[in-house]
């Protein structure tokens, strides 16, 4: 099970219970065993498995809720915070301050994505504004060197070498010293991995780190190896004194949820996330909007932040979240104008899962084509509709003659008609669920919601209640910024 499948069974499980007539024990037992059913094959540890549910039954107590509770809305927070606590390791990392001689050490098993995950690091911070060098200290492996002065080359980023030198500590400390004489910010050190945890492999990442002196030690760990990862993580963080983990290879891999949830339970911070083999392939992990996202419930600040960063180095955030709210609805004709934008943005996958209502299930990994097809599908039903039915607000108005007339006019199946309907319903449901904004004016000047409050239109601004709508709403929704 991919990690959007995941979200999709648990998103999935939590609409049938929102959907029940009644919500009573059964509902709610159904819902959890549901949930654990699709923890369990995403390779999440039993016991882990076993704490969320038995915490979820703790704070859903549905003989104890008063009358008039909102049932719904209290399983489905305890859900999602249940499955943030799984994966929130309870400490932070040290992150690179601009300026500083940053010194970071990578370590991790042989094939784990090592080198190409020193060079995704380096070319992040670089589009942050860092000046950061990449050091192959890896000796154990013929071709180490080659492959990071190829990936370092083709990324444009300075890089530190030898074909002849086998003491892995003299090529370390000769490349720290010459990148810090070139005032670079961010050193990176790449090490050699082995097969398996041994002890040489051990023995020659403290040399290296005591001869350097790191400020961070990452360890890169294989994701597809699923709950296997605590052990891992638990060896090389005695070891080697490791306070990051990157986890690669988290695309298309049944296991990446169990591992993610084994790190978190070494106590290890996650700090990025592998999702292929290309640079860009490569993604910030933060707890709360990772976990909206993968529930479908987007992730505003971290679509904001993706538009000014890679999408549109023009400064010229493109108008995605939202055209304009007819009177606060969200109508099909803002759903059209959506894919409008999206379309002219290149690639898709990582943006559409950062809009609340679009699952990383919509377009999904490696089948991005199959994704701008359903969009140009959709557009195309859309264009057989009249003004009424795209501003309509009356979901009655869609009734079977008209269905079959956009059907026919478009040129496709009715079903697909239906299905598209369905699906604009879905995304409308929980853009209606948006927290609504409160009076709280101590707000106001919050300048992490700022950059995101200028990249949405003015009218859908207000629809929000301002600024101090959309600061409560980030907040409501688990967002941070970055
Ligand atoms: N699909 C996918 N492949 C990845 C990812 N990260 C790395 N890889 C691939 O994994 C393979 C091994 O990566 P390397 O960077 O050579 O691994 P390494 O850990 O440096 O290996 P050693 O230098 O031998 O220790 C390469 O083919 C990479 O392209 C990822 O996030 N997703």
């Amino acid at each position: 099970m991919v990690l959007a499948e995941l979200g999709g069974s648990i998103a999935r499980a939590l609409s049938r219970m929102s959907n029940a007539t009644v919500v009573d024990e059964k509902v709610l037992a159904d819902c959890l065993n549901e949930i654990c059913r699709a923890l369990l094959q995403a390779d999440v540890r039993f016991e882990t498995v076993r704490d969320v549910k038995a915490n979820i039954k703790r704070v859903v107590n549905l003989d104890a809720l008063a009358a008039g509770t909102n049932k719904r809305r209290i399983i489905q927070q305890a859900v999602v915070d249940e499955i943030r606590r799984m994966l929130d390791p309870g400490k932070p990392s040290f992150t690179p301050s601009k300026g500083k001689p940053n010194l970071v050490m990578f370590v991790g098993l042989q094939g784990s994505g090592k080198t190409t995950t020193c060079t995704k690091y380096a070319d992040y911070h670089r589009r942050k504004g860092f000046n950061p060098a990449l050091v192959c200290a890896d000796t154990f492996r013929a071709g180490a060197f080659d492959q990071l002065k190829q990936n370092a080359t083709k990324a444009k980023i300075p890089f530190y070498g030898s074909y002849t030198e086998s003491d892995p500590v003299k090529i370390a400390v000769e490349g720290v010293d010459m990148f810090r004489k070139e005032k670079c910010d961010l050193i990176i050190v790449d090490t050699s991995g082995r097969h398996k945890q041994e002890a040489a492999l051990f023995e020659e990442m403290r040399q290296v780190s005591e001869a350097t002196k790191p400020d961070l030690v990452i360890f890169v760990m294989d994701g597809s190896i699923g709950q296997a990862a605590f052990d891992q993580a638990q060896a090389f963080k005695q070891s080697a004194s490791v306070g990051a983990v990157i986890v690669t290879k988290m695309d298309g891999h049944a296991k990446g949820g169990g591992a993610l949830s084994a790190v978190a339970a070494t106590k290890s911070p996650v700090i990025f996330i592998g999702t292929g083999e290309h640079i860009l392939d490569f993604e910030v992990f933060e707890v709360n909007p990772f976990v909206s996202r993968l529930l479908g419930m987007g992730d505003l600040s971290g679509l904001v932040n993706k538009i000014h960063e890679v999408i549109m180095p023009n400064n010229q955030p493109p108008n995605i979240i939202g055209p304009q709210l007819v009177e606060g609805t969200f109508t099909l004709r803002l759903l059209y104008e959506m894919f409008q934008t999206l379309q002219s943005m290149g690639p898709l996958g990582q943006v559409v899962s950062m809009i609340p209502g679009f699952s990383a299930q919509f377009i999904e990994k490696g089948n991005e084509k199959e994704g701008q097809a359903k969009i140009k599908r959709y557009m195309t039903m859309m264009d057989s509709m009249t003004d009424a039915e795209l501003d309509g607000t009356n979901p009655k108005l869609m009734n079977q003659s008209r269905i079959n007339r956009i059907a026919r006019g478009s040129g496709r199946l009715v079903e697909e008609v239906v299905h598209m309907l369905e699906e604009y319903k879905r995304i409308a449901k929980m853009w209606k669920k948006l927290p609504l904004p409160t009076n709280n004016r101590r707000l106001n000047t919050n300048r992490d919601i700022r950059p995101i409050a200028n990249a949405i239109p003015p009218n859908m601004l207000n629809q929000l209640g301002g600024f101090v709508g959309l600061q409560n709403m980030m907040k409501q929704m688990g967002a941070q910024s970055r």
